[in-house]
């Protein structure tokens, strides 16, 4: 069975001791950085943007796992493969040209994500499985940290699981919002394969130990 990763959402994280934060992700169980960019248009939220980004790469240590929530995202491609992202998820509800904007991301040397909002269905990614790296199916609607997870995603996984395997891509599956120590392994059974933290970790009065057990609750 493939490795499970957590990648704890700095959104939840304090924003005043950015590197303190980004130091303990990188010293701790943690697989990849989560970044969470909202632009007060796609959802009803403004997160942080590229000069913030581009303060993260200097002292992240590990894979940069960019979320966007932002309409138009191909605007910016280029600019986030310059950042040094890693891996670049748009929303589905953002393209009207999916399978374009899933090139455009690779061709900068980015891995391509699609972000899926809890009223999409998965049957609507089965002609761009193959081309997608990675499904972020959300477990709360796109803004906030801190909400409380929506039970259908566990159906929502194991029938994109089946999609991935009957097309026989290599898409990840990562789910997004309200992740605690109580739906961890579930998920993980249903099959997903990489489960964001925010408030669960760094909300926690251990954040380093929190990683741990949640990383012992999935492997
Ligand atoms: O994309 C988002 C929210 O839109 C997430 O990445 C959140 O940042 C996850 O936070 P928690 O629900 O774990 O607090
Ligand atoms: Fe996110």
């Amino acid at each position: 069975m493939s490795k499970k990763i957590i990648a704890p959402s700095l959104l939840a994280s304090d924003f005043a001791n950015l590197q303190r934060e980004i130091e303990m992700v990188n010293q701790s169980d943690a697989d990849w950085f989560h970044l969470d960019v909202m632009d007060g248009v796609f959802v009803p939220n403004i997160s942080f943007g590229m000069p913030v980004i581009q303060a993260i790469a200097q002292h992240a240590k590990k894979p940069l796992d960019t979320h966007l929530m932002i309409v138009d995202p191909d605007r910016y491609i280029k600019t986030f493969g310059d950042l040094g992202v890693d891996h670049l998820t748009v929303h589905y509800e953002a393209c009207p040209h999916l399978h374009r904007t899933l090139q455009a991301i690779k061709a900068e040397g980015m891995k391509a994500g699609v972000a899926i909002n809890p009223h999409t269905s998965v049957k609507l990614l089965e002609d761009t499985i193959q081309d997608i790296d990675i499904v972020i199916v959300m477990s709360v609607n796109p803004g906030f940290g801190g909400q409380s997870f929506i039970d259908n995603t566990y159906q929502k996984v194991a029938d994109l699981k089946q999609i991935i395997k009957r097309k026989n891509a290599k898409t990840l599956i990562e789910i997004d919002g309200g992740v605690n120590a109580d739906n961890a392994k579930k998920l993980i059974d249903h099959g997903a394969d990489v489960l964001v933290a925010g408030s669960f970790v760094f909300k926690s009065s251990n954040p380093t130990q929190t990683i741990k057990k949640l990383k012992e609750e999935i492997a």
